[in-house]
């Protein structure tokens, strides 16, 4: 998000006289940091002012129900600029943080790559996301919203709507009237009761469909290699295969979405497994149908008539050969136009994009996990603890190790399938590659990162005995086949190891190598061992030495092999030492080896 000159300070974090100097700003999870260095004491400081940017801009490049548009006015600078070449949109979108759209903007990878980073949040005001390139979103850490639930009805009703109208001719019917025409013999129709409807698709838009064709009194069959056969049961609606479903059905509705499995499925060796005569209506996506294919089937009679809400290019040529045919009914991608789904869709999807734009897990995420809400809330803590455990990890590996094996051990007293790891591992990700990239890793990219990274990442569940009321009792990350610039972080078996705990909900690291310690993770860590004695002495000097810079101490933690045998010694600091003063911890002759950490 960058900040503007307009930028309001909302809250003193560090409380200052006057700051002087030049201000510098940095961006974190999208809050903008104004640091100021400070002379004091003949040594700079920085004093940190949290700011939030001005309002963060969005980019609505398609009509958006009103409603919608409010919700958005109140939290960012809205920008409605519709009907934008693809050049206008990849000028305009380095300056915006969220883009809204429907199914008529293709929100294509130059998009990302042209928001330079900016752009954090695509809402597709709609179900079908065929139109962005999710890989490339993933790619750009930018999150993908949908709004899938609140065209559903109206969507379902422009199915049945075009079923009947198709069977009774009536588009037809209509031109020939207002053209003055009489033609009662020629626009007899077909009736619908009786007659077996294949629905393909059957998610929430085909279920619909089913419920009020089977009303209309249709013998319904569907065909869904995903469907939960109890909720087709339900509806009195029998699953059959593919094959069964489009060879014996009167009329086929389509509702499946747009992918590589799905690209072209009618096509001409399917047509002619069809019943001739069949009936076809498409209200989910034009490129589920081979166009050609179609008009052929549609000229030898194999398909009587089709009602086609979408097509493969949308709009189509005004001299198609499908649309002029004319025992085609069509409609210019209308599914989810009515009043009442468009402010409904127009609501959904600015809910979604101001929580994600405010940091919250999106409920209607298409390229990143959902978490609900109470999941969380346990999980908090320990997401923090694992971000900081792979930042401890990472920096505790020496220069030109490489780093590709990460395992990542959670003890718990739950049962296993009772722990969504996606949200910790995402967190560990972005501890491992931050300090040492400079890519930006959140939620959505971080197994992306770790994988074009060759970052390989194992899990594991250890059960503990225990009460389960907490969701985890320790996260562990070892890095394997490593150097340490720290040798006591190599455990007794080779790797480097960091374990830590949450208490009183703050992480703590309580483990580097064979060690047990038990320091909070709040600020910095410098971790030292000493030679063979823990010295009463050590923990004084050390504490002297960050003392006489104004290095303010705020824990000490000394964990040993056994008494007066070798021991490390974890010290946090609010404060980043001078080089001097880490030297000279590294000059007191009883420390063998120390680390500055940050985390
Ligand atoms: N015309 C419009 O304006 C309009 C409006 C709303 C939805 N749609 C489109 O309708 C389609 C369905 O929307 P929805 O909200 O019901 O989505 P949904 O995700 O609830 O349902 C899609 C169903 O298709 C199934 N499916 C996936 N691959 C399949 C395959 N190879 N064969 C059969 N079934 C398969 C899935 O299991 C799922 O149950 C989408 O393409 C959506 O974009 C169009
Ligand atoms: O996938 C959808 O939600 C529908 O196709 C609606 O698309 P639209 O928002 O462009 O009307």
């Amino acid at each position: 998000m960058a900040a503007s000159a307009s930028s309001t300070i909302l809250k003193l974090r560090t409380s200052s006289t006057a700051a002087s100097g030049r201000p510098s700003l940095s961006t974190t999870f999208g809050v903008t940091t104004l640091s100021f260095r400070r002379r004091r004491d003949q040594r700079h400081r920085r004093f940190v002012v949290l700011a939030l940017d001005a309002k963060p801009t969005i980019l609505v490049a398609e009509k958006l129900g009103a409603a919608g548009v409010n919700l958005l006015k109140e939290f960012a600078n809205v920008d409605c600029s519709y009907n934008l070449t693809p050049e206008e949109l990849c000028t305009k979108i380095s300056l915006c943080d969220a883009l809204i759209v429907r199914s008529g903007t293709k929100v294509s990878r130059e998009v990302f790559e042209s928001s330079a980073g900016r752009l954090k949040v695509v809402g597709r005001a709609g179900v079908g996301i065929d139109n962005v390139d999710l890989a490339a979103a993933t790619e750009h850490g930018c999150l993908v919203v949908n709004a899938p639930t609140a065209n559903t009805v109206a969507a379902a009703e422009h199915g049945i709507a075009l079923l009947t109208a198709m069977s009774r001719n009536i588009a037809q019917a209509d031109a020939s009237v207002k053209a003055g025409k009489w033609e009662r013999s020629k626009y007899t129709g077909v009736s619908l009761v009786g007659k077996t409807l294949a629905v393909m698709g059957f998610g929430k838009v085909g279920s619909e469909v089913s419920r009020r064709a089977k009303g209309l009194g249709m013998h319904v069959i569907a065909h869904d290699p995903y469907a939960p056969a109890d909720r087709a049961r339900a509806i009195g609606v029998e699953l059959v295969s593919f094959d069964e479903a489009i060879s014996s059905a009167d009329f086929i509705s389509l509702h499946m979405p747009l992918t590589a499995s799905t690209s072209k499925i009618l096509n001409d060796e399917n047509f002619a497994k069809m019943k001739k005569g069949v009936r076809i209506v498409n209200v989910a996506r034009g490129g589920v149908i081979d166009e050609e294919a179609l008009v052929k089937a549609l000229d030898a009679g194999i398909v009587a008539q089709a009602a086609l809400d979408v097509f493969t290019v949308e709009p189509p040529a005004k001299d198609s050969k499908l649309i002029q045919h004319e025992n085609v009914t069509a409609t210019p991608h209308l599914g989810a136009s009515t009043m009442e789904a468009q402010e409904g869709v127009a609501i959904e999807i600015a809910e979604a994009v101001v929580g994600a734009l405010k940091g919250e897990l999106a409920a209607t995420a298409v390229n990143a996990p959902m978490v609900p809400a109470e999941v969380l809330t346990e999980l908090k803590p320990f997401v923090a603890l694992a971000e900081k455990l792979g930042r401890l990890a990472v920096q505790l590996v020496a220069g030109g190790s490489g780093v590709k094996n990460v395992k990542v051990t959670y003890a718990s007293a739950r049962a296993p399938d009772d722990l969504d790891t996606r949200l910790l591992r995402a967190m560990i990700i972005k501890g491992l590659i931050e300090p040492i990239s400079s890519v930006f890793v959140n939620l959505v990219n971080a197994d992306f990162t770790a994988k074009q990274r060759g970052l390989r990442i194992t899990e594991e569940r250890v059960i503990l005995d225990g009460s389960p009321e907490s969701p985890l009792e320790l996260i562990q990350v070892q890095i394997s086949n490593v150097e340490s610039k720290f040798a006591s972080a190599i455990s007794d078996s080779g790797e480097i190891k960091v374990e830590g705990r949450v208490k009183d909900g703050i992480p703590h690291l309580t483990k580097t190598g064979s060690f047990e310690v038990d320091v909070s993770l709040e600020g910095s860590l410098i971790l030292c061992r000493q030679v063979q004695v823990d010295q009463p002495g050590m923990i004084g000097k050390v504490g002297s030495i960050l003392a006489e810079e104004n290095v303010n101490v705020s824990f000490m933690s000394v964990g040993r092999i056994a008494p007066r045998k070798q021991a490390v010694m974890a010290i946090g600091v609010d404060e980043e030492p001078t080089k001097q003063s880490l030297k000279k911890i590294g000059e007191i002759p009883a420390v063998e080896e120390f680390v500055y950490l940050k985390l």
